[in-house]
Order: structure tokens, then C-alpha cells, then sequence
């Protein structure tokens, strides 16, 4: 008898704003998403949506009766205390938010994120009851082609193994694998490269007994799903997401893909 093929997870997409939004924009930007929830519900998907920290508690407003998930683009390691500045994962679960962005690469790249950071802003969020998507991938695009993967994955594996020893296995978590050159790019990384790599760092969480989804990012938009499919469990969109018919297409994508 053949092997019965293992089912695949529901399929996971959602966007964040970074900075590109100010306050009205913000608002208008939820509303919208807001509307899109029995679309992907309907769809078996599950939607996420990651505005500026100023906007969570408005936006939990305008989602709390929605099926859309409201993240958060970063958090402090520590609950309270002497960390002025900072947005503690305590206060954001409190607000409603359900998934927090740990490691985007802009973080790590403009405010010297390590792994370890990540390591400790990754347990942070599961001891406050909320998912880390913790982004992952390469700084650079190998000009050997043969290469190109096998380096991907050695980078992106003591980045992940960060990310996960300071959690429980039981623990939800969601890798978005965002190679550093695809961000703010014209198109997205190449279809071939993304899942090869996205197979080989499925292999490498197989055993964790939490539920682990893997998402791509990285000027991803409508027509992106279908060609990851194989690798993916769905997208983690930015600036081709800004016109919400763009997200609506791309859920529609992903109910047929
Ligand atoms: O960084 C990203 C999502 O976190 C991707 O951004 P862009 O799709 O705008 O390149």
C-alpha cells in the first residue's frame, strides 16, 4: 500500500505594516482586513494582520469580533520592569494580540538583533500565551547556483535552533523564511530556491511535537502562492499587500492552490 501522504496544515497568510502607515491609514488599513475574515475563514485560512504597536488596542477593537489574528512587530524579553522604551509581551497579549514578529530582518539589520535576542523574545511570547513568527533566512544571494540552497539552509538553521531552545516543543510556532535580498525587492525569490529550502528546514522541526508552519516573505503578492506551494504553508506579505483586493486575491489563491 502506498504511504498515505501526510495532511497538510491549514494554510496561514497575513501582512505587516512596518512603518509605511501613519494613524488614519492604520485604521482604514484594519477596517479593511477586518472584512476579509469569513473570506478566509471560509477558505480554511487562517489571517493575520501586524500593525504598529500605537494601534493595537483600536485594532483589537475593530478585529474582536472577526476571525483575523492582530500581531505585534516585535517585543521586550521581559514582562515589567526597568526597560523604558520598551513594549512588554505581558501588556501586548493583554491588548489581544495572538502573534508576535521575532527577528524580522529589519530588526536585526538596523537595531542589531542577534539570535540570542531572539532566543529570549521567542520564549517571552510563549510564556504570554502568544505565537512567535519568528523570521528567518540568508543576507545574501549566492551567485553559484548549486550552492545556493545548501548555504541558505546552514544559515537559516542556527537562527531557527535559537528561536526554539528557549521554548517548550509543544509550543505553537510559525517560521517565516524571508531571504534578506527578496525584502522590498521588485519579485520575490525564485520559486525552485524557496522550496528547496523551505523542504529542507521542514526536516529540520519534523519532530517537534508543537504545531510548526512555515511561511515565505519577501515581495511576495498574488501569483507568489502557487509557485511555493510545495515548500510553504502559506505567505507573510508586505508593501504588495498595502491594497487589501491584493490580499483578498492572494486568499483566493491560496483556497485554490
Ligand atoms: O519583510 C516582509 C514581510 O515581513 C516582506 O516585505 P515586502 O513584501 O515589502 O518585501
Amino acid at each position: 500500500m502506498p504511504p498515505v501522504p501526510a495532511a497538510r496544515e491549514k494554510r496561514l497568510v497575513g501582512t505587516s505594516l512596518k512603518m509605511y502607515f501613519d494613524l488614519p491609514s492604520t485604521l482604514r488599513y484594519i477596517d479593511a482586513v477586518s472584512q476579509l475574515s469569513s473570506t478566509a475563514s471560509n477558505a480554511n485560512i487562517d489571517l493575520f494582520v501586524i500593525p504598529d504597536f500605537i494601534t493595537a488596542l483600536p485594532s483589537a477593537e475593530k478585529l474582536k469580533n472577526t476571525n483575523v489574528w492582530l500581531g505585534a512587530q516585535d517585543t521586550y524579553s521581559e514582562d515589567k520592569g526597568a526597560f523604558t522604551g520598551e513594549v512588554s509581551p505581558l501588556t501586548l497579549s493583554q491588548a489581544g494580540v495572538r502573534i508576535v514578529e521575532i527577528g524580522h530582518a529589519e530588526r536585526r539589520r538596523l537595531f542589531g538583533e542577534t539570535d540570542a535576542d531572539v532566543a529570549k523574545k521567542s520564549a517571552a511570547c510563549v510564556r504570554n500565551g502568544m505565537i512567535p513568527l519568528v523570521c528567518i533566512g540568508e543576507k545574501s544571494k549566492s551567485n553559484i547556483a548549486s550552492q545556493a540552497v545548501g548555504m541558505a539552509v546552514e544559515e537559516c538553521k542556527p537562527q531557527i535552533m535559537a528561536a526554539l531552545s528557549e521554548i517548550p516543543d509543544s509550543a505553537e510556532v510559525v517560521l517565516a523564511y524571508e531571504p534578506v535580498w527578496a525584502i522590498g525587492a521588485s519579485e520575490p525569490a525564485g520559486a525552485d530556491h524557496v522550496v528547496a529550502v523551505t523542504q529542507a528546514l521542514r526536516e529540520l522541526v519534523a519532530g517537534r511535537q508543537g504545531r510548526t508552519r512555515i511561511l515565505y516573505g519577501g515581495s511576495a503578492g498574488p501569483g507568489t502562492f502557487q509557485r511555493l506551494k510545495d515548500g510553504v504553508d502559506g505567505l507573510f506579505l508586505g508593501r504588495f499587500a498595502h491594497d487589501t483586493k491584493n490580499l483578498e486575491k492572494v486568499i483566493e489563491e491560496m483556497r485554490e492552490a
